[in-house]
């Protein structure tokens, strides 16, 4: 098999490696010109007038753009020496015979040879949809609003490394179990990897979807949600790469490490790095800059180490979608009493309270501020019209201040104050000009109302994960920031926070014209892994692949010591990444204190992701993927109620090859008995 394919592989190889050395040259010629042209500039500065600085600056900026998209494209064939493509399909177009079959070979990137023949094909081309989505067999792919028909009559995988062809499998399927399987092998690393090579049908369906104006993505733990996110934005970027920029996509992440972790995918992929943002780096520039808040790190630390508190309390009153429900209908009742019914005399003209509350009205669908400055325009029209010109009007900011001290509330902030008296006085707490978390998006919602919000109206696609940490009324405000395609990632089982959050049904309701997919296959842990993770799962399926490891150990220990004793023996092991998986903060810090082994802390100081030792909780781990997880600490005190359940859940998945279970031999957790009700 692998003989078959040399003459093709060879030739490619050297037409890249042609275009390597012409590229490079390239690249060299505009340095020169560019770096002439500057010292040019340099030498000549006294001579040059401006109208020549000007134009010379120009061309230095155009050689400049030009010499970065040919460096980027040599890296590109670099790359494509390296292992030029990972699949071949022969395809036989409808009416025509076997002998005319047309051999597709899918990369990473696409590659034409000086003749403009194409060797090989972008894996987001059009035709290359058929590789992910069909079988041998009829098959069929579109592009330039056509539909071609035929039929797939040969499918291989190709592995390539280092210029080599390593191996060639011919298979009937769509993706082979083999390569997969041997993905999936592989020990963890510090950066999430592309998964171009074995996408499977179901993903390739989310990530070449354009119906959707908001997707939302449900899918188990490790069913490659971020993955399959990331490889949309890809798809996206190169789809449509006439009118889409990489920095006007905005990724909404959960913290710094989780922004490293998955920070190489794209420019793997050949794209531009896309920055991203936690929502505690988006609160900043969403609210007043003399308001400060708590940040949302914070908050969720301390919900996270007392679930009943106080704290947790408030927050849980704002989670729901009956919140939103509630505020909406505050805001709208409030409609018809903001305005005192009171009329007013502009220049000897009276208005009548009515004739304002109707033009208040009839604004409704603008912000307070804004209905008063549309009022004043209409007030204006009407003395210019009774007036027939004559004597002189009072200027707009006078109208404008006399409609706005019959404002009933004068800022968004006291209609939010009135707001939480009417569902509880406890519910909010603000002191020295500080937001607890909980209340900034409320608050943030009723600024809409009054005086509207700062939009990012330049971002063309949002993506947001681990969804389920959202509430509705964040959603609510995040809907009208970023007006543009949406793509939403997230497990409902996965819920951090001990109360009800965001819903699939809050989700119809504030985000319309939804899709809305659901993933069930883990691939991240292996069987054994996956079938023990599956007892903790609160609700829905979890299909774990066939990749077979080690059955989850569940040790028990009988004091601190011991325990501090056995998990440092563990830790002699030999994988790349081991995380010990504490509940809390202050668990962490337990363990620390009593660890003698090297290891890294992974909290909310890290910004980067390293492999070793980790000590962590499930705040920093959820998201990533370790070869090894032990979780330490299972009692029965710990580990408890359904919403501990569900952080054993995030805690368990985060293992792909071995999970070691540390349990109190005295009082262990009842979750992890498999006969529990
Ligand atoms: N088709 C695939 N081929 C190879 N590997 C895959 C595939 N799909 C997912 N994976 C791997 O599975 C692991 C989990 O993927 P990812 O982190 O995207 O899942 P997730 O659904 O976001 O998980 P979680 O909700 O637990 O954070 C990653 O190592 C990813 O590379």
């Amino acid at each position: 098999m692998k003989e078959k394919e040399l003459p093709y592989f060879s030739e490619t190889l050297s037409s890249l490696k042609k275009a390597y050395k012409k590229l490079n040259n390239e690249v060299k010629v505009q340095d020169k010109s560019f770096k002439d042209l500057q010292k040019y500039m340099i030498d000549y500065k006294s001579e040059l007038d401006k109208f020549e600085v000007y134009d010379y600056q120009q061309t230095l900026s155009m050689i400049d753009k030009q010499g970065y998209a040919q460096v980027m494209e040599l890296e590109q064939v670099k790359k494509l020496i390296y292992s030029p493509y990972f699949g071949r399909f022969d395809f036989v177009y409808e009416g025509e015979s076997l002998e005319d079959a047309e051999p597709f070979y899918i990369g990473r990137y696409g590659f034409r040879d000086e003749e403009g023949t194409n060797l090989i094909y972008d894996w987001r081309a059009p035709v290359c949809n058929m590789y992910y989505e069909f079988e041998l067999g009829q098959a069929y792919y579109e592009a330039m609003e056509r539909r071609f028909v035929g039929n797939i009559i040969n499918k291989r995988q190709i592995k390539i490394e280092n210029s080599q062809i390593q191996y060639v499998i011919d298979s009937s399927l769509t993706i082979q179990d083999e390569v997969l399987q041997q993905t999936l092998n592989e020990q963890a690393n510090d950066k999430m990897k592309t998964i171009v090579t074995s996408i499977q049908r179901e993903q390739n369906k989310i990530v070449r979807n354009e119906s959707a104006y908001n997707m939302i993505i449900q899918g188990v733990a490790g069913s490659g949600k971020t993955a399959v996110a990331l490889h949309r934005i890809a798809y996206y970027l190169y789809k449509y790469r006439d009118t889409l920029r990489a920095e006007r996509i905005f990724i909404l992440s959960p913290n710094k490490v989780f922004g490293d972790y998955i920070s190489s995918v794209l420019p793997e992929l050949g794209e531009q790095p896309i920055r991203s943002f936690t929502i505690d780096e988006l609160t900043v520039n969403l609210l007043p800059a003399a308001v400060t808040f708590t940040p949302f790190e914070t908050e969720m630390k301390e919900i996270l180490s007392n679930p009943t508190g106080p704290l947790a309390q408030r927050a849980k009153q704002k989670a729901n979608y009956a919140f939103v429900k509630r505020l909406q209908s505050f805001l709208s009742d409030l409609n018809n009493r903001l305005l005192k019914n009171e009329s007013i005399s502009i220049a000897d003209v009276k208005f009548e309270a009515d004739y304002l509350q109707q033009r208040f009205n009839q604004y409704r669908n603008e912000p307070v501020v804004m209905r008063i400055e549309l009022m004043v325009d209409d007030i204006i029209q009407v003395l210019k019209s009774k007036r027939g010109g004559e004597g002189k009007l009072p200027s707009k900011s006078e109208i404008k201040n006399r409609l706005t001290k019959r404002l009933l509330y004068k800022n968004p902030f006291e209609i939010y104050k009135v707001f939480i008296k009417t569902l509880d006085e406890n519910a909010f707490k603000f002191s020295k000009k500080n937001f607890e978390f909980n209340d900034v998006y409320p608050y943030l919602y009723v600024q809409l109302y009054f005086k509207g919000i700062k939009t990012y109206e330049l971002v063309q696609h949002f993506v947001l994960d681990e969804m389920q940490d959202y509430t509705p009324i964040q959603y609510a405000v995040l809907a009208k920031v970023f007006e543009c395609k949406r793509t939403i990632i997230g497990d409902f089982s996965q819920a951090l926070l001990p109360y009800e959050t965001i819903s699939k049904e809050a989700f119809q309701e504030i985000l319309p014209k939804l899709e809305y997919v659901e993933l069930t296959t883990t691939y991240r842990s292996s069987y054994e892994i996956g079938m023990y993770a599956k007892k903790f799962m609160r609700t829905g399926e979890l299909d774990p692949i066939a990749r077979h490891g080690k059955e989850p150990e569940e040790i028990f220990y009988r004091s601190i010591d011991d325990m501090i004793g056995i998990l440092q023996g563990k830790l002699i092991n030999h994988w790349r990444t081991t995380a010990i998986i504490c509940k809390t903060e202050v668990d962490l810090q337990f363990i620390k204190e009593r660890m003698t082994v090297p290891f890294y802390i992974l909290d909310g100081h890290t910004e980067k992701f390293e492999t070793g030792v980790l000590l962590t909780t499930i705040q920093y781990a959820k998201g990533l993927e370790f070869d090894y997880v032990i979780v330490p600490l299972v009692d029965a005190g710990r580990y408890e109620t359904d919403f501990d359940q569900g952080l054993l859940y995030i805690a368990t998945t985060r293992a792909m090859h071995e999970l070691t279970m540390l349990i109190d031999h005295s009082n262990p957790s009842k979750l992890l008995r498999s006969d529990r009700a």
